[in-house]
């Protein structure tokens, strides 16, 4: 462990850790938990992650994760199976709260609070930082009622949040509020006609992006989508990566991806979490694909293993 002063881009002196890690391999990451931090200073911090770990019973999960994702931008978390991407997705907005077994240290900052502090409002957190899972999961409602579904039972309509979404202040728009997320999702000019017909009647690839609607329809910050693409053909998977270096404008999107060249099309920078529950490497995705700093990322990148 060296201690370091980091001076970052906005000009503050930054007294952090920076943690060469000794892995279990004896190998030492190259980046430090302090360039890290000035890396992601790219952009204004929305999320901020300081030595997180997670056990389920006694399976340590993940170790020691200290990681700033930056807004509007595109964050790809990849590694080999169960090296704990999906885990650390779940930490972002307090999903694992529901598994029992699961037992979390360290902090979690959204726009610099703490989201494990007592007294968070789940409900509010997972509005503000919202998800998309593997598989396309509609409500067995129509098109219309899976958008509306979020702001019906928020209140969100009464609450003036259609007007805010829309940019202008009229009330009790819902029709425009689906309209403008299905849009926004990529998805408006395939269901227009039907909105009425029940959602678990489109294709595979149209109700991955009703669930991003319905995602969108609640305001979030923060988008984190497990494997969104991966029940999909070739087809809706790129309309998928379409849709969402779009959103990338205006949310910010980390996802889980198991595909390499999808990380390498449409992030902006990479994580690569390895078995153990360790993250190894954080960066500027070109530079984690062409240029990694650590040996196993290489040897992973390049199919040596996982
Ligand atoms: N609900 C759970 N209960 C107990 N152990 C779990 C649970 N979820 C995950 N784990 C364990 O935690 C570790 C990390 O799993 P996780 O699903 O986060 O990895 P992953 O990298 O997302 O894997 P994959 O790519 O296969 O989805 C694994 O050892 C897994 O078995």
């Amino acid at each position: 462990m060296t201690e370091t002063s980091v001076t970052t881009t906005d000009g503050t002196e930054s007294d952090a850790t920076a943690s060469s890690i000794e892995t279990t391999t004896g190998e030492s990451t190259e980046r430090t938990k302090a360039e890290w931090r000035e890396y992601s200073f790219y952009g204004k911090r929305v999320l901020s992650v300081e030595d997180l770990n997670v056990w389920y019973g006694d399976d340590h999960a993940l170790q020691d994760i200290s990681i700033d994702i930056p807004e509007k931008s595109v964050t790809a978390l990849i590694g080999p199976s169960g090296c704990g991407k999906s885990t650390f997705l779940r930490c972002l907005n307090r999903m694992n709260d529901r598994i029992d077994a699961a037992r979390i240290e360290g902090a979690v900052e959204f726009n610099g609070e703490d989201i494990y502090a007592d007294g968070t409002n789940l409900v509010e957190l997972r509005k503000r930082i919202g998800m998309v899972f593997q598989h396309p999961n509609p409500f067995p409602k129509s098109i219309r009622e899976n958008v509306a579904y979020g702001p019906r039972k928020h209140g969100d309509i009464e609450r003036g949040l259609v007007p805010k979404l829309l940019g202008r202040d009229e009330k009790d728009k819902e029709d425009e509020l689906v309209e403008q997320c299905l849009r926004d999702a990529a998805l408006w000019d395939e269901v227009a006609d039907r909105l009425d017909d029940n959602a678990l009647g489109i294709s595979g690839g149209q109700q991955q992006r009703l669930c991003i609607a319905r995602c969108l329809a609640v305001d979030p910050e923060v988008i984190l989508m497990d494997e969104p693409a991966s029940a999909l053909d070739p087809i809706a998977t790129a309309k998928i990566e379409d849709l969402i270096e779009d959103l990338a404008e205006e949310y910010t999107v980390v996802i889980v991806t198991h595909n390499m060249q999808q990380a390498a099309r449409i992030s902006d920078q990479t994580a690569v979490f390895l078995t153990g529950g360790e993250l190894v490497e954080y960066g500027d995705t070109d530079q984690v694909f062409e240029d990694p700093r650590s040996q196993r990322v290489e040897d992973y990148i390049t199919g040596k293993f996982g």
